[in-house]
């Protein structure tokens, strides 16, 4: 299990994380979905110890990360596939994590066919490695203290459509044995097949969350047009409701029907068009929630 709670950062001037909270349940794998810059990497960060929060807290099976004794026994992490040590071989640093965890030499080599490096990859230097190989090695790295928790930052970046095949089908076989994954993508297509839950960040704030029906079903995220947008959006903002441009001459609305209509109808604003955003998927959904304008103040 995962729980974030109320985490904040600010780097400065700029806060980058903004009262994130969600949870991550064993048996489960949760899409962080965002753009880029929304913060997804600051809070995988925090969840891990290596950015100290600057407000709210977080904790992996029940206890922040930094109090987990050889945490990589419990908690599988890959933050950053491109920042392997490019001197080394792939089964030099596969050995040196078995070695730094205390596991047998021997899951080296059954790691790197659960993640399809070949022995010949393994013994090139990590320098030659496309970013999808250096994505598999992040895996078995991660893989390597046989955790029941997996964190994982962009892992599809730089993998092919095979690549992303397979990292679904062996995250998915790791929920279904009890295991609890979190991963990220700025790409809903990466992780929409895979996620049992979402939660979708967008300029440090929780956009939404929730299993897929939840976030097609849930209030917010009307499409809405006007015959005199300036109207309409002021008609909006006079409600209380926040609306988005969605760069197409309508609004992007976090609220029901009724709301939406009930405003218009009282700014006397015509309606020309007052649909659910959700009504074109999960992707369109995605795109309604984090199309805003990512303000950093
Ligand atoms: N060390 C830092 N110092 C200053 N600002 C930072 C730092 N790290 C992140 N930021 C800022 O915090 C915000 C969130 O960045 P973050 O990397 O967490 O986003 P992200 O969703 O992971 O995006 P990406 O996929 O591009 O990495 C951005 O505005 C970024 O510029």
């Amino acid at each position: 299990m995962i729980e974030a709670i109320g985490l904040s950062k600010r780097y400065g001037d700029v806060p980058a994380v903004r009262d994130v909270s969600f949870r991550c349940e064993p048996g489960t794998v949760t899409g962080f979905l965002g753009p880029n810059g929304a913060g997804k990497s600051t809070t995988m960060r925090m969840i891990c110890g290596l950015t100290p929060p600057t407000g709210g807290a977080a904790t992996v099976k029940g206890v922040p990360y930094r109090r987990i004794a050889n945490p990589g026994r419990h908690v599988g992490v890959l933050l950053d596939a491109a920042a392997q040590h490019p001197g080394r071989t792939g089964r030099e640093v596969l050995t040196l994590t078995a070695d730094l965890l205390g596991v047998e030499r021997a899951r080296v080599g059954r790691m790197m066919e659960t993640v399809g490096l070949s022995p010949k990859a393994a013994r090139r230097r990590v320098g030659g490695y496309s970013l999808g190989m250096r994505q598999r090695l992040g895996i078995a790295q991660a893989l390597m203290g046989d955790p029941s928790v997996l964190i994982l930052d962009e892992p599809a970046n730089g993998l092919d459509p095979e690549g992303i095949f397979w990292m679904r089908t062996l995250l998915r076989d790791f929920a279904d044995r009890g295991g609890t994954v979190l991963l990220s993508s700025h790409l809903l297509r990466e992780v929409e097949a895979v996620a049992d839950r979402f939660v979708v960040i967008a300029g440090g704030r929780i956009a939404a969350q929730g299993t897929k029906a939840e976030l097609l079903t849930a209030p917010g995220g009307m499409v809405a047009r006007g015959l005199d947008p300036e109207a309409l959006e002021g008609a909006l903002r006079r409600a209380g409701l926040a609306a988005e441009p969605d760069g197409a001459g309508a609004f992007a609305v976090r609220a029901t029907a009724e709301q939406v209509g009930r405003a218009a109808a009282e700014a006397g604003v015509v309606l020309l068009e007052l649909r659910q955003a959700s009504g074109g998927g999960l992707e369109e959904l995605f795109m309604t929630l984090t199309s805003g304008p990512q303000e950093t103040r």
